[in-house]
């Protein structure tokens, strides 16, 4: 399935092909639609990932379902403010005098400070596509997502953002073009595909030699991104063990050698093909996830900022009911587990395993468990009415 956020924008186009599902902002009203130059309150929920999977770094995603909610005042007349005004109208310091508000758990920003919220980042950068974001927006975000743990947290608020500013503008929105703009600004497409489609997905970045796009009048346009949902049986629950530190995606990728032993990619690729097969059955062989969720590509390398992961990657099947496999999610440190059953002991042994190691300062790596349903509906729009806000 090739999503291209160029031609569905271009033909302003929302269809559904059933996996990738798309989506009018507006779908699924809560309340009464207000009047297209009446202020409005849009309401945008996207879910965190877990990416990579195992061996499938950089494209396996599974949606889980810990969620970031934008609630957004958008003023009156706002589609054609943004309309008329162009993606020159907001530079780099677009922030510096925009009239843009952002309360979250952190407290409010405003202006320059607000710009730099990631939702707002994103929402800027998928605008500036088509068009610029309206003065006036008023945001609320909410998330249950860990911020910087490997739950994709920086891909839910990308993927909200992006989905955000196409309500703002009025535009159509499709998930595929919520899921490319998300991943242009993360650098891989895992946790932004995974974010706005859900369910258990495999995703790739443009070939990044292809050529740079633009709509002839300068904007850049957003690179489509290629994604396919992959079966996942609807037993399989998530256990999540998130130890009590952060680990920035970005630390984390700085740990990665820059090219790898033809042994280890011929490993790692063997490996995401079982996997996809293994998870493909009703009633998958624990013994093949575990042995197929196996990876030497980031996990290795990334073990030193994760003490105690080798004895939770250990946990083993054949040991411990319910359990199908283990792996780092993301660029971690959270640890995750597939699983049919038996989830309260097997989130118990994780966090056993993380507490039976020594961090940095010496002391017991604290992490707790959670026991996630996989998010199968990705990014969802609501209007509600303005006295909502
Ligand atoms: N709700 C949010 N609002 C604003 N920024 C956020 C939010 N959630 C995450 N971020 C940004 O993303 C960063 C974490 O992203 P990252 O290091 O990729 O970890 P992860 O995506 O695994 O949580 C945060 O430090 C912050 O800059
Ligand atoms: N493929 C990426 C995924 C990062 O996920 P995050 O949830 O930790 O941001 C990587 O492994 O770097």
């Amino acid at each position: 399935m090739q999503l291209d956020t160029e031609s569905e924008q271009a033909a302003g186009a929302v269809h559904s092909t059933g996996t990738a599902r798309a989506v009018r902002i507006g779908e699924g009203c809560l309340g009464p639609r207000a009047a297209a130059d009446a202020a409005r309150v849009v309401v945008v929920r996207a879910p965190g990932s877990s990416a990579n999977v195992g061996p499938g770094f950089d494209t396996l995603g599974l949606a889980v379902a810990l969620h970031l909610e934008v609630t957004a005042l958008v003023p009156a007349g706002a589609a054609a403010q943004a309309a008329s005004r162009t993606a020159a109208d907001f530079g780099a310091d677009f922030g510096a005098d925009f009239d843009i508000e952002v309360a979250d758990e952190r407290g409010t920003a405003r202006g320059a400070e607000a710009a730099r919220n990631l939702v707002v980042v994103a929402a800027a950068r998928a605008a500036a596509a088509g068009t610029a974001l309206p003065r006036g927006l008023r945001l609320r975000v909410r998330s249950a997502v860990p911020r910087g743990r490997g739950l994709g947290s920086s891909g839910a608020a990308a993927v909200a953002g992006a989905a955000l500013a196409a309500a703002a503008c009025a535009l159509p929105l499709s998930r595929a073009a919520a899921a490319a703009a998300a991943a242009a600004l993360e650098g891989h497409a895992d946790n932004a595909a995974a974010s706005a489609l859900g369910g258990f997905i495999a995703a790739a970045m443009p070939d990044a030699d292809g050529p740079d796009r633009h709509d002839g009048r300068g904007r850049h346009a957003l690179p489509a991104i290629t994604a396919a949902p992959l079966r996942l049986p609807p037993a399989v629950r998530i256990v999540a063990a998130v130890p009590r530190f952060e680990l920035a995606t970005h630390v984390a990728r700085a740990a990665l050698p820059t090219a790898y032993a033809r042994a280890d990619a011929v490993f790692n690729v063997q490996r995401i093909a079982l996997l996809i097969a293994a998870l493909a059955q009703d009633s998958p062989d624990p013994a093949s996830v575990a042995s197929a969720m196996r990876d030497r590509l980031h996990q290795p390398h990334r073990a030193h900022l994760v003490p105690g992961l080798a004895d939770v990657l250990a946990l083993d099947p054949a040991n411990v009911p319910g359990l199908l496999g283990v792996c780092l999610s993301g660029a971690g440190p959270t640890a995750v587990a597939l699983a049919t059953h038996n989830f309260d002991d097997i989130g118990t042994r994780m966090v056993a395993a993380f507490r039976a190691a020594k961090g940095p300062d010496g002391l017991p790596v604290e992490a707790d468990y959670l026991v996630l349903d996989v998010d199968r509906e990705g990014v969802v729009v609501d209007e509600l009415p303005p006295e909502c806000f």
